[in-house]
């Protein structure tokens, strides 16, 4: 009989989980009063429902005994390729390089200026790097030093136009079954949480991805959809499960199909509120830690993930899609010449490691060649293992400042970015027939 256990995708947030304490019967489901009943349940719980009004207690994707694999490439599998989603095409202008001759698709990478701070214009700063047009961040000081990216924003884009530009597209592909991630990059306070989290009065990517997949779901009748969330962060390379406070220190596992994390909470998400109050309670998780340790949002990178499934009904059913969307927010790297205690020293330090490691395996990406890609050096590129390797999409949102005191970090940032740009992914579509 049928369980919540999902369909193992390529993403690297997969989740084991044992067999669902809940059987997937009529009795389980969120069918109750013909209304769609949020609960308190874990990942195991099935609760499908649909773009119409009716739900279904059935769950789509197959129970599986511990001993096997969760997410095996179960027979029918397709792993049919994607149309890419169309993001603009980029170049290097004044630092060519020899890019691999593309056959898949790229990294879509777009830079985000924020305004210059109050501190910031108090101290007599001056704008060092700028937004030349919607494509090339241009130095002030050495106008032939520019790059060009997918998409520049200036100091006044608003992120409802960026998540247009940068976050859309990829949410509207995990819909239809393509695995993937967002991230925010980016020196501590250049705006990475101001981007992905936002406020009430300019909501970030992740509230707009939660609010567009409700709303998907909604224009797509005759389907029906389990959205499942989980949320996690990584500080001093420890894991631990924001919506689960006992869940600390958690593992991360491989297997032939890539990492995971072993044991972290999934909760069934049934409207954009009940999916914005796990992020709320995960953030007072993170908060109370914070308490304890030390530990600030900006000491942390934290992960939000989003999994999807969704199946065609009756004679329409042409298998299960299923994917994950992964929403990131990296703790901003910081020079350690700021740190004043032992404990933010140390933070830092496993902060700029991490970065480094990541900077180092976007690079060996970049390369386009076979080489070793130091993934394991740091949780977070073994989590992100499976998007940079290629089995999904991937967009990078820089956040930078246009301050003359930040030039030189503004400067490794966008040295970053147009690294990440020549990171080739093959985003397929994730399917399985039953
Ligand atoms: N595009 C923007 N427009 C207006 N204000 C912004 C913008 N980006 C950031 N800010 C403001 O700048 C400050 C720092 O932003 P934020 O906290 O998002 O930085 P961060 O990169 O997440 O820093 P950290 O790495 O320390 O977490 C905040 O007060 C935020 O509201």
């Amino acid at each position: 009989m049928a369980s919540s256990s999902r369909a193992r995708s390529s993403s690297p947030f997969s989740h084991r989980k044992p067999s669902s304490p809940y059987s997937s019967t009529s009795s389980s489901s969120s069918f109750m009063n013909n209304r769609l009943m949020p609960r308190s349940c874990s990942s195991s719980a099935s609760s499908y429902f649909n773009s119409g009004n009716g739900f279904s207690s059935r769950s789509m994707t197959p129970n599986r005994s511990r001993s096997e694999s969760m997410y095996p490439a179960p027979r029918g599998y397709s792993a049919r390729a994607a149309p890419p989603v169309s993001f603009p095409s980029e170049e290097l202008i004044t630092e060519p390089f020899d890019a691999p001759q593309r056959s898949g698709d790229s990294i879509s990478v777009t830079i985000r200026f924020r305004p210059l701070s109050e501190r910031e214009f108090q101290r007599g700063d001056e704008i060092s790097w700028y937004a030349d047009g919607d494509k090339i961040v241009r130095n002030e000081y050495n106008p032939a030093t520019a790059y060009a990216f997918d998409r520049v924003f200036g100091p006044h884009a608003n992120s409802q136009e960026v998540y247009d530009v940068a976050a859309k597209p990829v949410v509207k592909a995990a819909m239809e079954g393509v695995n993937g991630t967002v991230f925010a990059y980016g020196v501590t306070s250049s705006g990475k949480t101001h981007t992905m989290h936002g406020d009430h009065t300019s909501p970030g990517i992740i509230p707009l991805a939660i609010k567009d997949v409700f709303s998907i779901i909604q224009d797509t009748p005759g389907s029906e959809f389990l959205l499942r969330v989980s949320y996690l962060e990584i500080y001093n390379e420890v894991i631990n499960d924001l919506l689960d406070p006992t869940g600390q220190n958690l593992r991360v596992r491989e297997d032939a199909q890539g990492t995971y994390v072993e044991g972290i909470k999934e909760e069934v998400v049934l409207s954009p509120g009940h999916a914005l109050s796990f992020i709320a309670a995960g953030e007072e998780h993170r908060h109370v830690g914070s308490n304890n340790f030390n530990l600030f949002s900006s000491r942390s990178h934290t992960i939000f993930t989003l999994m999807i499934e969704s199946s065609a009904h009756g004679d329409e059913y042409d298998g299960v899609i299923f994917s994950q969307l992964n929403l990131i927010d990296l703790a901003g790297s910081e020079s350690s010449k700021t740190e004043t205690t032992g404990i933010r020293r140390k933070e830092g330090s496993y902060i700029n490691k991490s970065l480094l490691t990541l900077g180092t395996v976007i690079g060996k990406l970049s390369e386009g060649k076979a080489s070793h890609v130091p993934y394991r050096d740091s949780k977070l590129t073994r989590l992100l293992q499976s998007s940079l390797s290629g089995h999904g999409h991937v967009s990078l949102i820089c956040t930078v400042t246009p301050a003359s005191s930040s030039m030189e970090e503004t400067h490794n940032t966008l040295k970053f970015a147009s690294r990440a740009k020549r990171v080739e992914i093959y985003a397929s579509r994730n399917k399985v027939y039953y």
